[in-house]
Formats: structure tokens, C-alpha cells, sequence
């Protein structure tokens, strides 16, 4: 069953990253959404083995990526994508799109989609001027994030910004849109490795396989 009908129009591409500690409907519905609204035919969910700003997480990157797996499901255009689990070191997203521009060509729209959250801290990332040289970023917002943007992220992001998807799609990269898509949806992995670990429900915070495969291998249910 397809519930949603194959994007027609010229290839574009798109790369959602995460720590996906575990994937939830946060991440879903806004990939859904900005598959959509992007005209994206593939938007690739890349889980991060070694997150470069954060702890490492507690579950295996080969968990994370079955519980993805598990979450994504049938749904059309989105894609479990293990490429930074064939990668050692940090997973540094300017590496995983620079293997997706490979794999795509020249001539392709790429775009990096992150959380106005993540994008907070853009200008600390690995060779971030390199990002815009080889994608555009989509920034969607999240509820309970507003902020001024630090400094170092105006001057990164420079004249960059463009203000409709038509004119961002006119070139392959090196643009960026803020983005407020329809299902605004306040769900976080940390919330809802909090509620696991106080043996609360989870129900309807993400899909019920990944809720099931959480249970049946005993994920996030102790501090160890
Ligand atoms: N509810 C949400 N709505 C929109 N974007 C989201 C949402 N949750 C996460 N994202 C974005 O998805 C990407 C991956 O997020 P990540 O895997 O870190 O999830 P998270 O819920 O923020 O996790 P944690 O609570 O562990 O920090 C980031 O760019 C983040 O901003
Ligand atoms: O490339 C970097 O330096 C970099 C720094 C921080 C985060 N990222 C990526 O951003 C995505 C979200 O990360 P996080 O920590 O918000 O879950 C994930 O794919 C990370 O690999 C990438």
C-alpha cells in the first residue's frame, strides 16, 4: 500500500541525519512532510554511528538502524540509509553528503534537512562552510526552540538564505529555507528514553513496531 503518490518533476535528493536514539514521529512526520513539500523522490534517514557533538549513545548504531528500519516501515521516498555505519570515526555530515553527491552527480538538487535545534550549533560542525558547497540546508523549526542565532552561525549562513522552495530548487546547492511544516510536533528521543527507563508508555510517541522491537530486546529500560 502507497500513501502518498511518487514525486513526479526532476530528481532531488534529500539526507536527514540522526542519532535516531530511537527514531520517533517527530522525525517521521517531519520527513514525511518535507519529502513533500520539497518534492524530494528520496530522502535519505542516515542514523549517526558517533554523533560528533554528544555523548555516545547507549544503544549500538546496528540497533538504531534496525529500530529506523522498523519505523520507516513501507512508507514511500523514505530511505534507511547505513552508510556512516560503513565509516569509522565521528560521523561528520559533510562526508555522508559528499558520498551522496557522488553517488547522485553534479546536476541533482541535494539537501541537507536538520531541526532549528541542530542548526543552532551548525557552525561548530566538521568543515561546515564545505556543507553549503555541497547541498542546501533546510532548517525545520521545532517547537520549543527559538532562539537568536549565535555569530558565528550569521556568518556562516551569509546571504544564503532564500525564502520559497522554487528558488531554492533553481540551483543544486548552496541555499538554505527555514521551514514551518504543517505537524509541529513536540516529541524528543530524550523524552522518550526518559519515560522508558520510569516504565512509562511511549504509545503513539513513535510507531508501535519500533515500540514492540524497543520491549522485545529490553532497549533504554535501565540506566546501564
Ligand atoms: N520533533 C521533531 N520535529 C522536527 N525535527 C526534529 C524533531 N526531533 C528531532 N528532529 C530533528 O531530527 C534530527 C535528528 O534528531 P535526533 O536524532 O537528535 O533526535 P532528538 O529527538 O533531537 O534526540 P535527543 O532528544 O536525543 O537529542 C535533528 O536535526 C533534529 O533537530
Ligand atoms: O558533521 C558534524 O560535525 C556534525 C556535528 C553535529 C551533528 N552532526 C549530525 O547532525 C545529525 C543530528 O545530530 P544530533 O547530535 O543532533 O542527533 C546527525 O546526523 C549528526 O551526525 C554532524
Amino acid at each position: 500500500m502507497s500513501d502518498t503518490p511518487s514525486i513526479a518533476g526532476p530528481m532531488r535528493v534529500g539526507m536527514l541525519g540522526g542519532t535516531f536514539d530511537p527514531i520517533h514521529n517527530g522525525h517521521l512526520r517531519s520527513a514525511v512532510e518535507v519529502r513533500e513539500v520539497l518534492g524530494l523522490n528520496t530522502l535519505h534517514m542516515v542514523p549517526a554511528p558517533q554523533p560528533p557533538l554528544r555523548d555516545t549513545p547507549q544503544v549500538s548504531a546496528a540497533q538504531r538502524l534496525a529500530l529506523l528500519k522498523a519505523g520507516i516501515g513501507d512508507t514511500p521516498g523514505l530511505l534507511a540509509d547505513d552508510r556512516e555505519l560503513q565509516r569509522d570515526g565521528p560521523s561528520y555530515s559533510v562526508d555522508t553528503l559528499a558520498e551522496l553527491r557522488q553517488q547522485y552527480g553534479d546536476d541533482v538538487p541535494l539537501v541537507m534537512v536538520i531541526g532549528f535545534d541542530a542548526f543552532l550549533r551548525l557552525a561548530k560542525w566538521d568543515r561546515a562552510e564545505q556543507l553549503f558547497e555541497l547541498a542546501h540546508l533546510v532548517v525545520i523549526a521545532r517547537p520549543g526552540y527559538q532562539s537568536s542565532w549565535p555569530s558565528a552561525l550569521k556568518e556562516l549562513v551569509g546571504n544564503r538564505e532564500v525564502d520559497s522552495v522554487d528558488v531554492l530548487m533553481q540551483r543544486t546547492r548552496g541555499g538554505m529555507l527555514m521551514l514551518e511544516l504543517p505537524s509541529l510536533m513536540a516529541i524528543s528521543a530524550t523524552y522518550i528514553r526518559e519515560r522508558l527507563q520510569a516504565g512509562k508508555s511511549v504509545r503513539y510517541l513513535l510507531p508501535e513496531a519500533v515500540e514492540q522491537a524497543i520491549f522485545y530486546q529490553g532497549l533504554y529500560q535501565s540506566d546501564e
